[in-house]
């Protein structure tokens, strides 16, 4: 046992491994924004979460339709339930709906004094439905003293001073200022909704006129996500800072923590494709080690690259290149080519009706369409004068298995990278040979020269470029273990090509 493990008592002051946050916010069903939100963002930074509902709401990306308040002494029962049996590290306060919950809160906070208390004052939500009655607001200013960070918008900070909208970000901050000094507590100023020319970053600032902070005024500066995903980013934030704050025990350290994590949620808010109006932050982006653009492919090629030298160390590369592969180990390759492209069609089809968007639907339904026309051109050309095996040879049949056993694994992404090999290492190796016949003058007498320049063909090349991209783009969507899974489906499939271009000197 660790010293520090036997430092560690469950009392009231020892320390806390996992900060136990209690949210006292509005429900919104569609999971973006209060207590739904709250215990995500709680979670997402490593807290245990706990919600006392203040209100209903019936709302959905696109905005709110009803408001159900019940009994604010349910609240009180629901407050005091948790806090008679449990030690609370933080609370986070958000939608308080109207003076009756106010009040509830207000008398909870007074008897418990929890250690850190963050109140957002949400009062209007982005979709302009109001989430406080105004008849609450002289009530909730009576709160704000209670709190130990207070969170509004530009627009809630404007009604806390009976003020107009700050214009600009240096008014914002001199707003942040006032609603310091009169609260006596600390102020976190929001960008979010910044206009005209400050409209192109997102900072926040950190006002305190009392000693907490560092300075009297701390601006974390952000880039602007360019997203209209950003319902609850306002919930997902105080819950946060109320989280980290109860591990590293100062404002600005917490800011700087959540500030990234919340722009990388933005960011990654598109992939979770909920609703159809402002959807919702994805609060657990950081768990998904999501790669880069390009960057799944570039690791699927660099695990290629050896089944590559070795297809190009091949006697059969090497014949038909020069012109000295024997015709039977020729025909053989067209022959089991023409019985692949048969299984691989049907595969592709599976991919296709695994595709999310109707582009990759339609991408791989005409791909899967095109091998059967290669295939059938196979026969009333290349193989109408040779004779062809018609069964499929031991290195075909295990190719078309394993990929006939990618498709019923249900994943899409793992289908793809199953497919891709026959596009890309195929589409490679083709550019090589055809250039290196090139190189030699297109000699008139290469037995294999039309064959040699079908390699040539830039609708596959772009075909290869696409599928490609689609396989990249579902890694960045896939779990790391389904990424795992694209992995090892790609360098078999990759092993296959190579066995493929041997097998007509070894079974030939
Ligand atoms: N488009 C955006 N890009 C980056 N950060 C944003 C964006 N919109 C809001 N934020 C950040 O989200 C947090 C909530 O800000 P804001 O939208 O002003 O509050 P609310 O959600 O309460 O209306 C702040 O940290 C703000 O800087
Ligand atoms: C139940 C509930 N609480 C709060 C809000 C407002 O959320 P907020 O994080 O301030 O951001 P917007 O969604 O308004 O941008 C809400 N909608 N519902």
């Amino acid at each position: 046992m660790s010293s520090s493990f036997l430092a560690y008592q469950p009392q009231a002051s020892s320390p806390v491994r996992i900060p136990r946050v209690l949210t006292i916010a509005g429900s919104d069903p569609s999971g973006g924004a209060g207590v739904q939100a709250d215990l995500k963002s709680i979670a997402a930074h490593g807290g245990y979460g706990m919600a006392a509902i203040t209100a209903l709401t019936a709302q959905n990306t696109r905005g709110v339709r009803a408001v159900h308040i019940p009994p604010a002494d349910f609240l009180t029962a629901q407050l005091d339930a948790i806090s008679d049996d449990i030690r609370i590290d933080a609370v986070k306060i958000g939608m308080l709906a109207d003076a009756a919950v106010i009040g509830a809160v207000h008398a909870w906070l007074e008897r418990t004094n929890p250690a850190i208390v963050v109140l957002d004052p949400v009062m209007v939500a982005t979709s302009g439905d109001r989430l406080l009655q105004d008849t609450a607001e002289a009530a909730l200013q009576a709160l704000l003293p209670l709190a130990d960070l207070i969170t509004p918008n530009l627009a809630e900070l404007a009604i806390l001073l009976n003020e107009p909208v700050a214009a600009d970000w240096a008014e914002a901050l001199a707003q942040g200022k006032r609603l310091a000094a009169r609260t006596e507590t600390t102020v976190l100023v929001k960008g979010g909704h910044l206009a005209g020319s400050d409209a192109g970053s997102c900072p926040d600032a950190l006002i305190n006129t009392g000693g907490v902070l560092g300075q009297e005024t701390i601006e974390v500066q952000g880039d602007r996500v360019a997203t209209r995903n950003s319902h609850g980013t306002g919930c997902s934030l105080s819950s946060a800072l109320a989280t980290v704050q109860v591990r590293v025990g100062d404002w600005e350290a917490a800011l700087r923590e959540v500030k990234p994590w919340l722009q990388g949620a933005l960011r990654t808010a598109g992939s979770l494709d909920v609703g159809s109006g402002n959807g919702p932050v994805h609060h657990f982006h950081h768990l998904q080690q999501t790669p880069a653009a390009g960057e799944f492919a570039a690791h699927l090629r660099a695990g290629a690259t050896d089944d590559l030298e070795a297809i190009y160390g091949l006697d059969f590369i090497r014949g038909l290149s020069d012109g000295t592969l024997p015709e039977k180990e020729f025909a053989y390759y067209l022959a089991q080519d023409a019985i692949y492209l048969n299984g691989y069609s049907r595969v592709l089809a599976r991919v296709s009706a695994l595709a999310p968007t109707e582009d990759e639907q339609l991408f791989w339904a005409r791909s899967s369409q095109q091998c059967l026309e290669v295939e059938s051109e196979l026969h009333r050309t290349w193989l109408s004068t040779r004779p062809t095996a018609s069964a499929p040879g031991p290195v075909t049949k295990s190719y078309v298995d394993h990929l006939l056993a990618a498709s019923v694994t249900g994943s899409y992404g793992v289908l793809v990278a199953a497919v891709l090999p026959c596009f890309w290492l195929y589409a490679e190796v083709g550019a090589t040979l055809h250039a290196r016949f090139l190189d030699a003058g297109a000699p008139a007498g290469h037995p294999y020269a039309d064959w040699l320049r079908t390699y040539a063909d830039e609708e596959f090349a772009a075909s290869t470029r696409q599928a490609i991209a689609y396989a990249d783009t579902a890694a960045q969507y896939a779990s790391r273990t389904e990424r795992d899974a694209m992995t090892r489906a790609f360098a078999e499939s990759s092993r296959y090509e190579l066995e493929f271009f041997d097998a007509p000197r070894t079974h030939g």
